[in-house]
């Protein structure tokens, strides 16, 4: 049985007589990406920000690792590994690419006499970094200020922020969204590999990535989720294709 990292039980959520997540249970095993999907309002956005601590629920229960985090804000979440990509505005971007990173190093090994250095010549925060910028692809655009980077790369750059704080597991919120065809295929790939260093619950529109990477898929449709199965069960599911797929029965 492998191993659970992340269980959510029973969880709800309104916004006043909106039920946005209504009793969700879930499980995110190791080794797994576990897609989440449903029409525009299902509630993925509200869930995922639930988990990640930026919302908190009605009732219902979270444990990362073992532990109840519902008395852990996204900080403290993110500590203990949760790691929430895709924000664009947690890039400082003024900054390089080089330089975010090196904060997620930073921030990763605490607090230490390092402010007796200049930062940029920190060998314990510039290898690092740039090894996480190498494996995102991003290393020939280390001194480029995160201002200038096209939007794929700022995902790549995101990812290999994430990387540095050591997660224990990923919360991608459409990380395909506005990457094209070429950024898509690459970003497919890497995620595929990226489930071996944690698992992934992994909310998104594009389907091909979806039934390409997904272990399992759970279905959410009006703050509900309707089915959970591997690829083939989701799809050939008569009431996710009637209520998601859009087809008669
Ligand atoms: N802060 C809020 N206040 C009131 N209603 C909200 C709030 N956040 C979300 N909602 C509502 O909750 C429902 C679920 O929204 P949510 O964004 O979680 O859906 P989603 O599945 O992520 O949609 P999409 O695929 O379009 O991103 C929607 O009806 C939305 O309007």
């Amino acid at each position: 049985m492998a191993e659970t990292v992340l269980e959510i039980r029973d969880l709800r959520k309104s916004f006043g007589a909106l039920k946005a997540t209504d009793g969700v249970s879930l499980d995110l095993v190791r080794g797994e990406i576990h897609a989440l999907i449903g029409p525009n309002g299902a509630g993925k956005s509200t869930l995922i920000h639930q988990i990640a601590g930026s919302l908190t629920p009605d009732s219902g229960t979270i444990r990362f690792l073992g532990r109840d985090v519902a008395g852990l804000d996204m900080a403290a979440r993110a500590r203990l590994g949760l790691a929430r990509s895709f924000q664009t505005s947690s890039l400082a971007r003024e900054f390089s690419a080089l330089r975010n990173v090196m904060l997620a190093v930073q921030a990763r090994q605490g607090s230490s006499l390092r402010f007796l250095r200049p930062v940029m010549q920190d060998a314990s925060l510039t290898e690092p970094a740039m090894a996480m910028l190498a494996r995102v692809g991003l290393a020939e655009r280390a001194h480029v200020p995160a201002a200038e980077l096209s939007h794929g790369e700022c995902r790549q750059l995101e990812i290999a922020i994430a990387l540095a704080l050591g997660p224990r597991a990923f919360l991608l919120d459409e990380p395909m969204a506005g990457m094209g065809p070429e950024g898509s295929r690459r970003l497919t790939a890497f995620l595929d590999a990226l489930r071996q260093e944690a698992p992934i619950l992994l909310v998104e529109h594009d389907m091909d990535a979806v039934f390409a990477l997904a272990d399992r898929i759970s279905v959410l449709v009006y703050g509900r989720v309707i089915a959970t199965g591997k690829v083939d069960e989701i799809r050939n599911d008569p009431e996710v294709r009637r209520a998601y797929l859009g087809e008669s029965a």
